[in-house]
């Protein structure tokens, strides 16, 4: 069995791509089809062997072609089969022509499919090719299989979804499982799409991994294979300011826990050192909590220059509970040459003329990670927020160039893009990283690994990854002190994995 390239995500147009680039290097496409549906007749029967009848939906294309092949397949193996056509079967073309061939049984119109209790659903009515909204035809029989309750296993994708984006185009299935060819699509990883998906399984039907790769763009899902060669290790000979000295500012007295949570996180992600950065006015209370992570008096542009020209800083955070305004775009400014992370109040306070930030920040190597959840980013990028033709991964790219910034589009399904063109969709973010706090502790895990010399890409990524594998360890009901204590244990995993 070939190699799954296992991070590597195509979009439909580059799945289809390879599909071409195989059908180029001599590999039958009609073989691929075939092995595609064997494998979907194999997970049915796996994940369904009490089925009383595989009632299979054949589409007007390949997806539909796979779903000929599967029901023959089937068939073969004595289980009751029942095909339901969206169109003229004699209409088929190409390999979907000869699958139907294959089948040579009967096929009734879709319209008069009726689910019966114990029928399974072999959802193979679109994949990569849906173009459009389905019709309302298609949307009553998905809301009849829906009211019947019956499950139902997805073919590539479920039928609706968009492979690119995760939308639903229309109405969509939700399917107990999905079995997908060499790779999973963005579609699979990104919301909706992803909850609509049910199980993933992902089939080897014999396209060469180099095909794979070639075909690939830019989208990959976060992992290690994307920055695990920058990670720090720490030799016997390191000393703290080679581990990098990160420093967050703080917000005013009512406003101190949200850069205490960054900083707090961004020493036992291994910066060496981290100085929270506080007004006069707070210093009182960030002194009371804090032991590890020192401090230092800076309220003025004066005082953050001085200390810029006299202290060994290697990156920054600026945004949680920072507070919005002028002086926040003063000192941002006053970063414009340094490794930042931009959160929060911080990314609040260029709303009103985002370009400066922009410009400020366009020379030299790739240098400040933005960290905006939904709101934010519509602040910043508010064109590219209300563009409905865009997927989440389009607009965090857009964004990225935009910016010349690494962008951290958080959510349920985070998305981080670089300038470069490069994207990952992270999936190991537990639901209960949705808490006050989550995103302070991840801004000050970022700042940790830009402190240590990752580029903004893989610092951000890294950061969270890291974020999600240290909510893992902390478990359903944690609080962000929770989720900061388990990010030296969810570092020390990660080091000792490579
Ligand atoms: N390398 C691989 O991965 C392999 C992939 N394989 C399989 O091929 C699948 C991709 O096949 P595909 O390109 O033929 O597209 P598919 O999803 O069947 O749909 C296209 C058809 O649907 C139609 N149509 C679209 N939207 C519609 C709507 N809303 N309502 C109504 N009609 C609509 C569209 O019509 P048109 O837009 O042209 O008018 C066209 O006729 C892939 O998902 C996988 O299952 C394997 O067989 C082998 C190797
Ligand atoms: N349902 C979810 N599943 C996984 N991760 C989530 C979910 N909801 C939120 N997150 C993550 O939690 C963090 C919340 O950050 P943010 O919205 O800035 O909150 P806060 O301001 O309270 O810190 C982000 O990293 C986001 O990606
Ligand atoms: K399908």
């Amino acid at each position: 069995m070939a190699y799954l390239p296992s991070n590597i995500l195509l979009t439909p147009e580059e799945m289809a791509r390879a599909d071409r680039m195989s059908a180029e290097s001599g590999i039958p496409s009609f073989g691929l089809m075939r092995r595609a549906g064997y494998a979907v007749a194999a997970t049915a029967l796996s994940h369904f062997p009490a089925a009383v009848r595989f009632a299979v939906l054949c589409g007007p294309g390949n997806n539909g072609g796979d779903g000929y092949v599967a029901a023959r397949q089937l068939a073969d193996g004595g289980a009751e089969i029942s095909v339901h056509a969206l169109g003229d079967p004699d209409d088929l073309k190409g390999d979907a022509a000869l699958a139907f061939q294959l089948w040579g049984g009967s096929v009734a119109p879709l319209r008069e499919f009726q689910p019966q209790p114990g029928d399974v659903v072999i959802d193979a009515l679109f994949g990569a090719g849906l173009s459009r909204k389905v019709s309302d035809e298609i949307a009553g029989v998905i809301s009849s299989v829906e009211r019947a309750g019956v499950p139902v296993l997805a073919v590539d994708l479920p039928s609706g979804v968009d492979g690119r984006s995760g939308k639903p185009l229309g109405a969509a299935f939700k399917a107990h499982c999905t079995i997908t060819f060499m790779t999973r699509k963005p579609g699979h990883l990104l919301l909706p799409g992803k909850s609509l998906c049910g199980d993933i399984e992902v089939a080897d039907i014999g396209i060469p991994r180099r095909i794979i790769e070639a075909a690939g763009g830019s989208i990959s899902e976060n992992g290690p294979p994307i920055w695990s060669a920058h990670l720090p290790f720490v030799g016997a000979d390191s000393h703290k300011y080679r581990r990098g000295h990160l420093a967050v500012f703080s917000g005013e007295t009512s406003k101190t826990g949200a850069a205490r949570l960054s900083a707090i996180a961004g020493l036992k992600t291994g910066a060496g050192l981290v100085t929270l950065a506080s007004p006069e006015d707070a210093m009182a209370a960030n002194a009371a909590q804090l032991t590890a992570v020192m401090l230092k008096k800076v309220d003025t542009n004066a005082e953050l220059s001085d200390w810029l020209e006299n202290a060994k800083l290697s990156a920054f955070v600026l945004g949680p509970g920072f507070g919005v305004g002028s002086r926040a775009r003063d000192f941002v400014l006053a970063l414009k040459d340094s490794p930042l992370v931009l959160d929060a109040d911080g990314i609040t306070s260029f709303r009103d003329d985002p370009a400066i930030l922009f410009d400020a920040f366009e020379d030299g190597e790739t240098h400040l990670v933005l960290t905006p959840h939904d709101g934010e980013f519509g602040r910043l990028f508010p064109d590219i927020a209300a563009d409905e033709t865009l997927s989440k991964p389009d607009k965090a790219l857009k964004a990225a160039r935009r910016a010349h910034a690494a962008i951290v589009y958080k959510g349920a399904d985070t998305v981080i893009a670089s300038p470069d063109g490069r994207v990952a969709i992270n999936t190991n973010g537990p639901p209960w990283l949705a808490t006050a706090g989550s995103g302070d502790v991840l801004a000050g895990m970022i700042g940790a690994f830009l402190a240590q010399g990752l580029p903004a890409f893989e610092a951000a990524a890294a950061g969270v990854y890291l974020h999600g594998e240290a909510a893992g360890l902390a478990g359903p009901y944690m609080t962000a002190e929770d989720l900061a204590g388990q990010a030296g244990h969810a570092m020390a995993d990660l080091v000792a994995r490579f």
